[in-house]
This record gives C-alpha cells, sequence and structure tokens, in this order.
C-alpha cells in the first residue's frame, strides 16, 4: 500500500491504527498459515456456492484493486456450508497482487507467498444490510483463492483492459465466479478482518489450499492497472496487500488431513 494519505487509507499499513482503532485488535488479517499449528476438524463439512452469472453486474478499478460487484438484493447468489451457519450473499470480489511473481497474496502458507490473491466477499443478510453485517463476528464471509502463474491459461477476468485507469468501470455481465474454483474444495478457516481499513473483525475466512493457475499475461495485465485516474500519469497498481498481522493464539482448523 502508498506510503502516502491516498483514498483515505493515512500512511502505510503500521498507521491506520492511528484512524482506525481495530487495526491493532486481536484478530486482524492476513495471518501466515503454519500446517504444524492447523487443526483438521472433522465437522467442517463442504462449503457450496450456488451462484446466478445473471447477477453479475460491473467491473472497476478503485485506485486500489480490481473489483466485480454483484446484485445482492436478495438471495441471488449465496454460499453455504462448511464453517458457515446460513446463506451468506456475494457482494463483490476482488483481487490482492504483487510486483513480481514471487510475492502479492496477502495470507502466506507454510512460508509461500502467492503472486495473488483473489476474495469472493460474502455477507450474512440475518443481519439486515452489508453495514450492519461489518458489526458482527459472524457478518461477513470471505473465499480466499490463490493464484499462481503458470503457462496454463484460466481467463480469470476478461474485461480488465477496459479499466486501466482509476474510476474507470465497465459492464462486466453473464459472469459466474464459480469458474475461478479450483478442483479441491479443501480448505483453512478462522476468524479475521477485513485486510483493508477499518479492518474490522467480522469475517469467517475460507481459504482454499489448492492454488488456481492463471498465465503470465494476465498478471501482466493487473499490473498494468494504474492507481492514477486517466488524466493523471501511470501509477502501476502493484503490491496492494497487507502485511502480516499476529495470529494472538487463534487456531486454524482444516477441512482436510
Ligand atoms: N478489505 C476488504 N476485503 S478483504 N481484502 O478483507 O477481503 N473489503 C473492504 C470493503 C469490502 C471488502
Ligand atoms: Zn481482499
Amino acid at each position: 500500500f502508498d506510503r502516502i494519505a491516498r483514498n483515505g487509507l493515512i500512511w502505510g499499513p503500521d498507521h491506520w491504527h492511528e484512524n482506525y482503532p481495530m487495526a491493532k485488535g486481536d484478530k486482524q488479517s492476513p495471518i501466515e498459515i503454519n500446517s504444524k499449528d492447523v487443526q483438521h476438524d472433522s465437522s467442517l463439512g463442504p462449503w457450496h456456492a450456488s451462484y446466478d452469472p445473471g447477477a453479475a453486474k460491473t467491473i472497476l478499478n478503485n485506485g486500489r484493486t480490481c473489483r466485480v460487484v454483484f446484485d445482492d438484493t436478495f438471495d441471488r447468489s449465496v454460499l453455504r456450508g462448511g464453517p458457515l451457519t446460513g446463506a451468506y450473499r456475494l457482494r463483490q470480489l476482488h483481487l490482492h497482487w504483487g510486483s513480481s511473481d514471487d510475492h502479492g497474496s496477502e495470507h502466506v502458507i507454510d512460508g509461500v507467498k502467492y503472486a495473488a490473491e483473489l476474495h469472493m466477499v460474502h455477507w450474512n443478510p440475518k443481519h439486515g444490510n452489508f453495514a450492519g453485517a461489518l458489526k458482527q463476528p459472524d457478518g461477513v464471509a470471505v473465499v480466499g483463492i490463490f493464484l499462481k502463474v503458470s503457462g496454463k491459461y484460466s481467463r480469470i477476468l476478461q474485461g480488465i483492459d477496459n479499466i486501466k485507469t482509476k474510476g474507470k468501470e465497465a459492464p462486466f455481465q453473464h459472469f459466474d465466479p464459480s469458474i475461478l474454483f479450483p478442483k479441491s474444495r479443501d480448505y483453512w478457516t478462522y476468524h479475521g478482518s477485513f485486510t483493508t481499513p477499518p479492518c474490522e473483525e467480522c469475517i469467517t475466512w475460507i481459504l482454499l489450499r489448492e492454488p488456481i493457475e492463471v498465465s503470465p499475461d494476465q498478471m501482466a495485465k493487473l499490473r498494468s492497472l494504474s492507481k492514477n485516474g486517466e488524466n493523471e500519469p501511470v501509477n502501476p497498481l502493484v503490491d496492494n496487500w497487507r502485511p502480516l498481522q499476529p495470529v494472538k493464539g487463534r487456531v486454524v482448523r482444516s477441512s482436510f488431513k
């Protein structure tokens, strides 16, 4: 993240707590997952996503990430099962990535940093609306998918070409985000926070063990996005990941042995 004041992100991540006290809480994200400390929980069932491709609306460069938003005015695209109780509505997905393939993910697995990490943000409608869900420990569920770079092509996000600069938005319809899921449904889960201010501790994280593969040109497209608007100098949108946060005694559970 930028060292200068930008879009309300005052200074770097180490300063966020000065304006957003939750950023120094005991349940912050991301964290490193160390397999030796993970506890397999046989009661963790499979998670299920039933997404309606018609719910996809637009793709946007907000200067901090590339985001696809979905219609979440009713239970149209939902995630259920796994560690969750009830159906959580898909609201948006976005990514975090690095300036080179050897880093970029927010969560780190046994010391491994992936080139990027995709987040699918869902919220619990029992709390009325998204703003209300942010105030609840079971308010939000984020599925995290790691991206590794390989020759193999996977269409992660067509349409990135139309949102080169901050503020650019383009239609993004008839898109079923479940095409992004890897084969295996294995996951880790723990309780944490948003990785951007105000860093509310309302998230049940569901991190998929198997990364998906993207091609070098897909990564180049992501790295060609600019943090700045179209009439400003190009400022490459890269390294929009938050550094690791203390685990503070939390236990990460796995659905697999
Ligand atoms: N930080 C966030 N998601 S994340 N990186 O924690 O999944 N968000 C901020 C507003 C909505 C999503
Ligand atoms: Zn994110």
